[in-house]
């Protein structure tokens, strides 16, 4: 599988499965911008990978890593960022993955307060950039690729919070409207032969989701040993990133837009597995 000669853009790649998507796209040889807030105004946690070390790994597995600060709550600076895309590419674009998130490392993520409990700005944490970005984003991504007239593929990383209750009211809504905002683009792109899925991972083993259980900081109602063992079995970072590497490869891709796509069954019908061998399978129930 090859993407050598495409140009990807991942939002917020510098941990958590941004980074691990990012990893496997310059792996398969792309060309791939991350994004991440300038550290001169959001100093990094020691203890997590920084956009640097992503863009400096994407380019040690044989593509090439281009870090460009982007606070994604801020339109002008998404605006930008896809103005550079253009200017240093000759307007090339391929792949769109939407996924910066700003609430992850944050108390207010999986606090076990109930929506009333909690003050209403958990909605602009969970969701200004959780998902109005990624709204922002797409726009400017769209142009070039109505323009250039060779197809595209946008990836929305959404979660089955999306249908099913997880962490709170904000979470929930939000990751459902990140799902319904790739079946409506996708719609109005598919004459442009541009593919847009919703792309929901199981449990994640992310450096911050790590340390939250080790912590004990996830109040979600479930007992702290079963978290523990949960996080263990997580899919690796990269898996998600395997996912979209089978989906820019597959020439059939557009068959899939509108979708919303879980990783372990595309892991299935791809025949992909994590990047420790496993086979990575999940209990309907956990969605259903
Ligand atoms: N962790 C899981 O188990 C899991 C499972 C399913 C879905 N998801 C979803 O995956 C997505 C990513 O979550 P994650 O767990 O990797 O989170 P994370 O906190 O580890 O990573 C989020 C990334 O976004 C960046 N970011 C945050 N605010 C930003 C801003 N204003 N501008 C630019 N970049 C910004 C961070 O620096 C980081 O690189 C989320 O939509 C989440 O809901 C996570």
């Amino acid at each position: 599988m090859s993407l050598h000669g495409k140009v990807a853009v991942v939002t917020g790649a510098s941990r958590g499965i941004g980074r691990g998507i990012a990893l496997q796209l310059g792996e398969a040889g792309a060309k791939v911008y991350i994004t991440g807030r300038d550290p001169k105004n959001k100093k990094p946690n020691p203890d997590f990978p920084t956009l640097e070390q992503t863009a400096q790994e994407i380019t040690a597995r044989g593509g090439e890593g281009v870090l460009v600060y982007v606070d994604h709550a801020d339109d002008a600076q998404i605006k930008a960022l896809f103005e550079k895309i253009a200017n240093e590419n000759n307007r090339q674009l391929d792949i769109l993955v939407n996924n910066a998130f700003a609430a992850a490392d944050t108390d207010q993520i999986a606090s076990g307060k109930k929506f009333w409990e909690a003050e209403p700005d958990v909605w602009d944490l969970v969701n200004n950039v959780g998902l109005r970005s990624h709204y922002v984003a797409s726009v400017y991504a769209a142009r070039l690729f109505v323009k250039n007239n060779r197809g595209g593929l946008i990836v929305n990383i959404s979660s089955f919070g999306g249908k099913k209750y997880l962490f709170n009211v904000a979470y929930g809504v939000g990751k459902a409207a990140v799902d319904r905002l790739a079946a409506d683009m996708a719609h109005e792109l598919k004459p442009y032969s541009v593919a847009v899925v919703s792309l929901w991972p199981g449990s994640v083993k992310t450096e911050v989701m790590v340390k939250k259980v080790e912590e004990g900081k996830i109040n979600i109602g479930v007992p702290q040993e079963q978290l523990k063992k949960n996080i263990q079995n997580a899919e690796s970072v990269e898996y998600s990133g395997k996912a979209i590497v089978a989906l820019a490869t597959d020439p059939k891709v557009l068959d899939k837009t509108g979708k919303i796509l879980i990783t372990a069954d595309l892991g299935k019908e791809y025949g992909f597995k994590d990047i420790d061998g496993r086979e990575i399978t999940i209990d309907p129930n956990r969605y259903k």
